[in-house]
């Protein structure tokens, strides 16, 4: 069993605040303060009291260990914004999708570290600079990149259909959807999570820009405020004003159980991996918001205010789905958490890890905003039992429309440089 993957202050070659006397506090802050900050836990945030300006440095500071049994991203607690880009390989032979991957894996190790991919500031007038330099000085700020590799991957391409664990194929279409073309599917996605949207952006951008003439990025969402909660981490709220993650899966029993693909894959690059399913989940905000507050939560089986299940009083009470109150059911059995909780799916679970976008105005100046739904599981199955779920029954479907979707094949973690996703498939 995988311990989550603990954060660390890592010091990078980018110091945030580099020179400042600041810095010499926050390098010695206990790691306790860097993993509080990072988790978002306000209670349990540090005995000792700190300087803004120390908390900004740590902040900035932290780093994920990139190597590993597991990729980040996963188990890593969410982070507060979100670059999720997917992308179509335009190369056309094999060799040259072993040059995506080699590059990218090596890449990824060195922006999550919080080093440049290249020389920001190259010796010559007339080199281009190898990094394009917008994220110089910041920190890695929890950087962490998760790579996937979507069904189309192993179609007749590239000859890797031996590699295709079995029953890998694009999600099934399921009620409810309204998905747009220009916003589904895809090669190869990365998850790119970080406490500064500008590291996570640059991070994705150089990918793209380093394997420019092999692959096309096909569609991206920008994550603005993380809208789920790991172990030790505060819930937050997502667009609707509920709070989103509060019986997520946290503990190592779980992830175990629910998220970390086993031998039963048949392929072994897949062991320690995981499934991504990404679905961007417009919202029709305008509407939910002339809705009343007993039927938002009827809808939901929550308040609004505390989360509590309507069976309770409090945030992390257990819902009592046989629970009634003057003769009728507390949570309403086409309630939201009544249709996907563990206890009515025989026991089936998955991490979410979404995060709140906004696209702006849509054409006739309505919020164009939602949920980038980002679930992991050790089986795409999981995902579809519980949406079949939602797609026919649930009342939130009357305020969503699922118009983006993904599901992606994330390799297990890599043991150590040199070593790059997808080497198995050109041994
Ligand atoms: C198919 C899986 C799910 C989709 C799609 C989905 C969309 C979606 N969810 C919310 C808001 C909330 N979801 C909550 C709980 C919850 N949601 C899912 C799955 C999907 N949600 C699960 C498995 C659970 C846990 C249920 C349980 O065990 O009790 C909650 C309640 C708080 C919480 O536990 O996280 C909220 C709020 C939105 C807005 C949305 C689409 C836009
Ligand atoms: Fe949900």
């Amino acid at each position: 069993m995988t311990e989550p993957t603990e954060p660390t202050a890592g010091v990078s070659r980018r110091k945030f605040f580099s020179g400042s006397a600041a810095l010499a506090g926050a390098g010695g802050m206990a790691l306790g303060v860097a993993g509080a900050l990072a988790s978002g836990a306000a209670a349990s945030a540090p005995t000792e009291p700190v300087s803004d300006v120390e908390r900004m440095a740590a902040r900035a500071n932290l780093s994920y260990p990139f190597y590993g049994e597991h990729q980040g991203g996963i188990d890593t607690p969410p982070q507060d914004h979100l670059v999720f880009t997917a992308f179509d390989v335009t190369a056309t032979s094999p060799t040259e999708l072993q040059l995506v991957l080699a590059k990218w894996s090596a890449a990824m190790a060195e922006m999550t570290s919080g080093a440049p991919v290249g020389k920001v500031e190259p010796g010559r007038e007339q080199a281009i600079p190898g990094d394009t330099g917008e994220a110089t000085d910041m920190g890695p700020q929890g950087l962490t990149l998760t790579l996937g590799f979507g069904p189309s991957l192993f179609d007749e391409r590239f000859g890797l259909a031996p590699f295709k664990p079995a029953d890998f194929a694009q999600l099934p279409a399921m009620a409810g959807e309204s998905l747009d073309p220009a916003l589904t599917g895809g090669d190869l996605c990365i998850q790119a999570c970080a406490n500064d949207p500008q590291v996570a952006y640059h991070a994705v951008r150089n990918l793209a820009r380093m394997a420019r003439t092999m692959v096309k990025t096909k569609w991206t969402v920008l994550g603005f405020g993380r809208a789920s909660a790991g172990a030790n981490q505060t819930t937050p709220r997502n667009l609707m004003g509920f709070k989103d993650g509060t019986r997520n899966v946290k503990d190592v029993v779980d992830l175990d159980a629910h998220v970390w693909v086993g031998e039963e894959a048949g392929q072994p690059w897949m062991v320690g991996g995981s499934y991504l399913v990404a679905r961007k989940i417009h919202m029709l905000i305008e509407t939910w918001d002339e809705d009343t507050i007993g039927d938002q939560q009827s809808i939901f089986g929550r308040t609004k205010g505390e989360g509590a299940p309507l069976s309770g009083t409090r945030e992390h009470d257990v819902p009592d789905f046989h629970a009634t109150v003057a003769g009728a059911p507390a949570i309403a059995p086409d309630s939201h958490i009544a249709l996907v909780a563990h206890e009515n799916n025989g026991g089936t679970k998955i991490l979410r890890r979404g995060y709140n976008f906004t696209d702006g105005l849509d054409a006739v100046g309505r919020l164009d905003a939602g949920l980038m739904f980002l679930s992991f599981q050790k089986n795409p199955i999981q995902f579809a039992t519980l949406q079949r779920k939602l797609g026919s029954s649930d009342r939130l479907n009357e305020y969503i429309r699922h118009v983006g979707s993904g599901v992606f094949a994330v390799p297990a973690g890599l043991p150590a440089a040199g070593s790059y996703y997808g080497k198995e498939f050109f041994a």
